[in-house]
């Protein structure tokens, strides 16, 4: 069987079902290629379940120091499976709405199945043959495993496997310390379980700041986990009672034996059982769609948004690739990717928010800079609520008072940095925050006061 489309979208991630919508309500015919489930890695293994585990993990915390507060609570227990179902219930609601919607949707057709290239217009999916002129890759990442010795002889988690655990692991060790690792690592012990990080970088965390990495190592060993960073021989194997990982061949503990392993340590972009070859669209060797600043690839007619394309990781990047994609095809626009100012948050607690550029970053400018750095031990908001890890800082262009970058490693670091990315993209200098009146008590009141201290490095 073979079917012609207006346009073809391959994977309903967070690029691809926005863009069905925009498209199908231009009047196009439109086939939308959903290999798992709507909503992708974000609603499905990612972000959702992940920051609905977080919120259940930090209220056990809470509970743990309800004594610090003049709180009395009994003994604190976790029920993973509740936990669990929680976050189940997040997922399945976004999914089902996702998929009410498209559902919904005049002129949207949604194939379920894998999708791969026959021609560069040309796919086929089952055992159907689809054709566009258009053409939309939105297929997102997976986990990447690393080729450890041992890594095929022994069980291990991604993900996905920690999201569906209804019982905490009684020692989990988690090999890569970066967003995924970190997250689960203090969410699980949290939830009760001895955690081990280990990762092969000198610091956590690699792409902050010294003093950043330094800040969350402290929290993370402060509630008792424990890290090793520089492994340089990580392996693994079956111990008699669990999995032992080995750490390291020259310095200290040269194993840790664990219940179970997190293989935490980066994605890899779902393009190669796509046949991308076949189409001639061309990829970089880590396997991303090499896209320009209009997210169009090597073949006309294609385009590549979200993960796969390498320009972002995250669901608010790939979000801004269907903005530019629409923006520029149905809308006359020319919006650049380059144009974007990346901000994130790491969801540890505190949080950490970012924005631009870090200081090392900046450096390397060569620009004259300002910088400014405050405890949060001196922001009232989190004295008051006795969570006073952390700090923040802001870089400044010394000549032209533009802000280059921003972190918030702190009690409401992640809504509180919106105030730095919002000023960034309208381009104000620095002074326009130390004329602002923020609302007290709050993080952001600080701001300006940051702003007021920055002083040449
Ligand atoms: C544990 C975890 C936590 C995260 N937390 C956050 C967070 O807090 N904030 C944040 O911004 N980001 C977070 N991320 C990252 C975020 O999930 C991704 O950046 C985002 O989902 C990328 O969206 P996407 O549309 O590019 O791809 P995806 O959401 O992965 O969608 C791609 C879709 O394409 C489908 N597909 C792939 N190949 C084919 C094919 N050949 N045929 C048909 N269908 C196909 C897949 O099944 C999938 O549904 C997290 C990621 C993980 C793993
Ligand atoms: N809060 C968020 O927005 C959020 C949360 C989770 C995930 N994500 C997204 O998911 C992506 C993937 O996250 P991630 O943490 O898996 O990857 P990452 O690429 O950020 O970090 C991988 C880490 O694993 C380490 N590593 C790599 N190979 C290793 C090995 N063999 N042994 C030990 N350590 C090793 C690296 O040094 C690095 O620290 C991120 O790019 C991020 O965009 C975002």
């Amino acid at each position: 069987m073979s079917r012609s489309f207006d346009a073809i979208i391959v994977g309903a991630g967070q690029a691809g079902t926005p863009l069905a919508g925009r498209l199908a309500a231009m009047g196009m015919k439109v086939a939308l290629v959903e290999r798992h489930h709507v909503g992708g890695t974000c609603v499905n293994t990612g972000c959702k379940p992940t920051k609905t585990m977080v919120a259940s993990a930090y209220a056990a915390h809470l509970a743990r120091r309800g004594a610090d507060y003049g709180v009395g609570t009994g003994a604190i227990t976790v029920d993973l499976a509740k936990v669990h179902a929680r976050a189940e219930k997040v997922i399945l609601d976004s999914r089902t709405s996702n998929e009410d919607w498209l559902a919904g949707m005049d002129g949207l057709t949604l194939l379920r199945g894998q999708a791969r290239f026959t021609g560069p217009h040309e796919l086929i999916v089952g055992n159907e043959t689809i054709t566009a002129p258009r053409v939309f890759l939105n297929v997102g990442g997976r986990p990447a495993i690393p080729d450890l010795p041992g890594v095929g002889d022994v069980p291990h988690l991604t993900n996905s496997g920690m999201i569906a655990l209804t019982e905490p692991p009684e020692h989990l060790v988690v090999v890569g310390g970066s967003y995924i690792g970190l997250e689960f690592a203090q969410m699980f012990c949290r939830f009760g379980s001895k955690v081990s990080i280990v990762e092969m970088g000198p610091r956590l965390i690699a792409r902050e700041d010294e003093a950043v990495s330094e800040a969350i190592r402290d929290i993370l060993e402060g509630e008792g986990i424990t890290v090793r960073t520089s492994a340089k021989c990580i392996t693994l194997a079956r111990g008699e009672t669990g999995i032992i990982v080995g750490v390291d061949c020259t310095d200290g503990d040269p194993q840790i034996e664990g219940s179970h392993v997190l293989l935490a340590t980066g994605r890899r972009p779902n393009t190669d059982d796509l046949g991308l070859d076949v189409a001639g669209i061309a990829t970089d060797k880590r396997g991303y769609i090499i896209v320009d600043d209009s997210l169009a690839t090597s073949v006309d007619g294609v385009w590549a948004m979200g993960d796969c394309n390498g320009k972002g990781a995250f669901t608010h990047t790939a979000w801004n690739d269907y903005e530019i994609v629409a923006a520029n095809l149905l809308d006359g626009e020319a919006r650049k990717v380059s144009d974007r100012l990346l901000g994130y948050a790491l969801y540890i607690d505190p949080p950490l928010g970012r924005v631009g550029l870090t200081l090392a970053q900046a450096k390397e400018t060569g620009r004259p800079l300002l910088y400014a750095q405050r405890p949060m031990t001196k922001v009232g908001r989190a004295v008051e609520k006795d969570e006073t890890l952390g700090f923040m800082s802001l870089i400044a262009d010394a000549e032209t008072k533009k802000i280059l970058g921003a972190a918030i490693l702190g009690t409401g670091g992640d809504e509180a940095i919106h105030a730095i990315l919002n000023l960034m993209n309208a381009g104000a200098a620095v002074d326009t925050l130390r004329w602002a009146v923020p609302i007290h008590p709050t993080v952001s009141e600080l701001l300006p006061t940051l702003a007021g201290d920055l002083a040449p490095l």
